[in-house]
């Protein structure tokens, strides 16, 4: 393991409690760090079990494009197979040296929206868009795995969350924002667009109706703290401590069992996402049924073809 200390990405970005994570080197638009523990000569002692997924984008707010999102879902993923991460931190890196705003994520990058979505592009602007490929709307795909997979994901929102990037906040299992410059504004229905599924509908089972309604149709500005009062936001933070914050709330993660971590986030979810919740919450299930005596049972009677014998497994009550 390489004991390289990493660029500053962000001004909230601590580089010594960080590993690059290899065989991400071809990202443009994210940023992928391990957590670690380093010995006073800053030699790796240990790899710690938190990583920070990161848009990097500061000069358009962090929007997202489809080189973007498919970056942030190999993060995700590889995060959510990692066996040894409990927690993943989503922020955004930053200022911008544009303009020195500070954003977490702006959604969708609208200089290359098409009529059929997202559009990938040479550069940045709508000239550079490929004809060849389709349009996307791919980050709901990162929603479902953000929501499904067996770790605890913390927004952490160190600057404007808007559009899309609200609603990466809204299915982050947790958030914690900036007191100075965490702002939320939902302004897809100022740009035509509408995310109708978890971006809207789980935030009004978070914080109610009205509260969401009046998020999405006034497209408002809210600061951290008003968040925090509506229930959106779980903790307002002093911008230099953010991402200290967000490694306490990680290192209380780990502290608890894998097993009733994710048994919790799926229970959470389960009615809110009807038979797929259901579905999802079963697999765990059947996975703790598997390492019972009684099921290994039912699989050896079939390899050794014989009858099973449960008469050892009561039927409980
Ligand atoms: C986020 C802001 C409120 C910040 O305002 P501020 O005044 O601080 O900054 P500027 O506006 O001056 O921005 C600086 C700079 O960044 C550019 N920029 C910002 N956001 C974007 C963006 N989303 N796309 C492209 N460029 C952006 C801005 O133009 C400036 O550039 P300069 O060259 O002038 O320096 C404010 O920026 C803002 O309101 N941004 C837009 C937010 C927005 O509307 N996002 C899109 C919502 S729709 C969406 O995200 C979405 C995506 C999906 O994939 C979906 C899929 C399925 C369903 C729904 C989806 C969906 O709704």
């Amino acid at each position: 393991m390489s004991n390289e200390i990493p660029a500053k990405v962000s001004d909230v970005f601590d580089p010594t409690r960080w590993r690059t994570v290899t065989g991400f080197d071809d990202f443009q638009d994210m940023t992928y760090h391990r957590q670690v523990e380093r010995s006073a000569d800053g030699t790796v002692v240990r790899d710690l079990p938190t990583v920070r997924i990161a848009f990097d984008r500061p000069e358009v707010r962090n929007a997202f494009r489809p080189g973007t999102v498919d970056e942030l879902y190999r993060a995700m993923d590889h995060a959510r197979m990692t066996p040894d991460v409990a927690t993943v931190l989503l922020t955004g890196n930053g200022p911008s040296a544009k303009d020195g705003g500070h954003s977490f994520c702006s959604g969708g990058d609208q200089r290359i929206r098409g009529r059929d979505g997202y559009r990938y592009a040479e550069g940045e602007t709508k000239e550079t868009i490929d004809p060849a490929r389709a349009g996307r709307l791919h980050i709901l795909e990162v929603q479902r795995l953000m929501r499904t997979m067996p770790k605890v994901v913390i927004a952490v929102v160190n600057g404007w969350a808007a559009g899309g990037g609200h609603s990466l906040h809204v299915v982050s299992d947790l958030t914690i924002a900036s007191r100075e410059h965490g702002k939320f504004k939902q302004t897809d229905a100022t740009v035509g667009s509408f995310d109708a599924g978890y971006g809207s509908a789980l935030l009004a089972r978070q914080i109610g109706q009205k509260s969401a309604r009046a998020i999405f149709f006034l497209a408002r500005e809210y600061s951290a703290e008003d968040m925090v009062r509506l229930g959106a936001v779980n903790e307002a933070v002093d911008h230099e401590r953010l991402e200290d914050v967000a490694l306490e709330y990680a290192a209380d993660i780990a502290r608890q069992s894998p097993q009733a971590l994710r048994m919790l986030k799926f229970a959470f979810n389960l009615a809110d996402d009807g038979l797929a919740g259901q579905q999802v919450f079963a697999g765990e299930a059947t996975r703790l049924a598997y390492m019972t005596d009684e099921a290994v049972e039912g699989k050896d009677a079939f390899l050794e073809k014989r009858d099973p014998d449960w008469s050892k497994y009561p039927y409980y009550f």
